[in-house]
């Protein structure tokens, strides 16, 4: 049996440290968990790149240092800076993070173009990222060249960084929607010619699980180097795109804070890391500094003038908000029953909401013991109810209206009236203290 823990209902969650007997689930999946590169992979954190095609996005220098350090103490593997070609601001941004002598390898994103690549490589980055539309919308309406130049560029930029002895990646730009030999036959070029990673990018949102899986499980097949997968959200697959690459053989996943990017942007960092903590829960906490997560969302949030969404991942409001009573009594036993995440592994609270319609007397019972009230189970009973008919009527109560309630119920217990007492409450403004 599961130990019976004393949950909080405003707790830190630190019921859910103590040790207990595991709870092996009869609907565990069947198949052995494919997550093998669940210890390897690595996040490229590309806020600072794909971020900044973020509609409300404009990060000045300082911003960019702040929010560069920030995810550095996360420990993402890599940073992706915006194209030094997209300004002199932008050049000189990418020379001040190069020589901040951060932990993450610092990458910039550049077109596949020798120009580009000059003064990308002087900048003092560590490594290159170039990419090149190969679908036929970009052949034709982008850069309008064909599959033979693009491979023959590609060769000439890749081996002109790689004698600079920076690390390159190749990656082709709207791979879902390109022809899957000619993706074939391009990677296999590059990754002859000692490319360090191949890049797939999922660049209109198009692509499913299923459909990743295939591609990057051809693709490992194919070629010897890593794999990096870039997955836009237009259709809400970010995540689990992400996910199925790394399960077929991929090794670096692209990532922005709070998922930021073009249009609807892409994987969010915050949402990788509960999809990836619950394939490989010590290896995450290990590698990543999760409780610095909600810091850097918050300074990203803030200078692109967004609030954190409600549901995000991990660090929306209510994200760890328990409300109905099922569900109250079974989190005050054993948070694991009701949560996949454990709050405090990411620095964050968990919260026991009593005071609707959905409450249930085990969770009103759990706030008379913390308020320390000599009451019965009959009386959390009686109160409970009050709740519901109060909530009925006028709404939901705040916390300290239902402690007002268990109080004035104390009380007149104490007195013998608590029953008239209890009767005769019938607006929130008796009980408001
Ligand atoms: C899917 C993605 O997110 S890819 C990354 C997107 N990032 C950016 O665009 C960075 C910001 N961009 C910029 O500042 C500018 O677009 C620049 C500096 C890169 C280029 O600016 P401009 O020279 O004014 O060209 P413009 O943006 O109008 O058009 C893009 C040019 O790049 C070419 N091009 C587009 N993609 C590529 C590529 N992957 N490799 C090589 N050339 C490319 C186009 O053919 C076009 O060339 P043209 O000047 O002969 O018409
Ligand atoms: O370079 C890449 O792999 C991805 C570029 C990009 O942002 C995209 O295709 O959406
Ligand atoms: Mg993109």
């Amino acid at each position: 049996m599961p130990e019976q823990t004393n949950g909080h209902i405003n707790g830190n969650g630190n019921s859910a440290d103590r040790p207990r007997e595991p709870i092996v689930s009869p609907y565990q999946p069947k198949y052995a968990d494919p997550m093998s590169n669940v210890s390897s992979f690595k996040i490229i954190e590309s806020t600072l790149r794909e971020g900044e095609q973020f509609a409300n996005a404009f990060f000045d220098t300082e911003k960019k240092i702040e929010i560069a350090k920030a995810l550095d103490e996360i420990g993402v593997d890599y940073l992706e800076l915006t194209s030094p070609m997209a300004s002199e601001q932008s050049r000189q941004d990418c020379t001040a993070i190069a020589n901040l002598g951060l932990k993450a390898k610092i990458l910039t994103h550049i077109r596949c173009h020798m120009d580009d690549a000059k003064v990308a490589i002087s900048t003092g980055v560590d490594g290159l990222d170039v990419v090149i539309g190969t679908s036929s919308y970009l052949r034709e309406f982008s850069h309008g060249k064909d599959m033979d130049y693009i491979t023959a560029k590609a060769i000439e930029v890749i081996s002109f960084i790689k004698e600079s002895g920076l690390e390159v990646r190749f990656s082709t730009e709207d791979s879902f929607r390109s022809d899957l030999v000619d993706l074939l036959s391009i990677y296999k070029a590059v990754d002859k010619i000692g490319v360090n990673r191949v890049g797939i990018a999922d660049t209109v949102g198009c692509a499913n699980p299923r459909q990743v899986y295939e591609l990057v499980k051809t693709l490992r097949g194919v070629v010897s180097c890593d794999i990096e997968c870039h997955f836009h959200n237009d259709t809400g697959c970010a995540i689990a795109n992400a996910y199925a690459a790394l399960e077929a053989g991929a090794t670096h996943i692209d990532t922005s804070v709070l998922g930021i990017g073009e249009r609807n942007g892409i994987t969010p960092l915050g949402g990788l890391f509960a999809r990836m903590y619950t394939g490989d829960k010590e290896y995450v906490k290990n590698k990543y500094n999760l409780h610095k997560l909600r810091d850097v969302e918050n300074i990203v949030a803030e200078a692109v003038e967004v609030t954190v969404p409600f549901n995000n991942y991990i660090t929306g409001y209510c994200a760890f908000t328990h409300k109905a009573g099922i569900h109250a009594k079974a989190i005050l036993n054993n948070p694991s029953t009701y949560e996949i995440l454990k709050p405090e592994d990411f620095g964050m609270t968990r919260y026991v909401s009593i005071g609707h319609r959905l409450t249930g007397w085990n969770a009103v019972k759990n706030r008379v013991e913390q308020l320390n009230l000599d009451l019965t189970d009959e009386d959390a009973k009686a109160v409970t109810q009050k709740i519901k008919a109060l909530a009925d009527a006028h709404g939901a109560l705040s916390l300290d209206m239902v402690d007002g309630l268990l109080k004035k119920f104390h009380e007149a217990k104490e007195e013998g009236t608590h029953k008239e007492v209890l009767k005769n409450i019938e607006s929130p403004a008796q009980i408001t203290v």
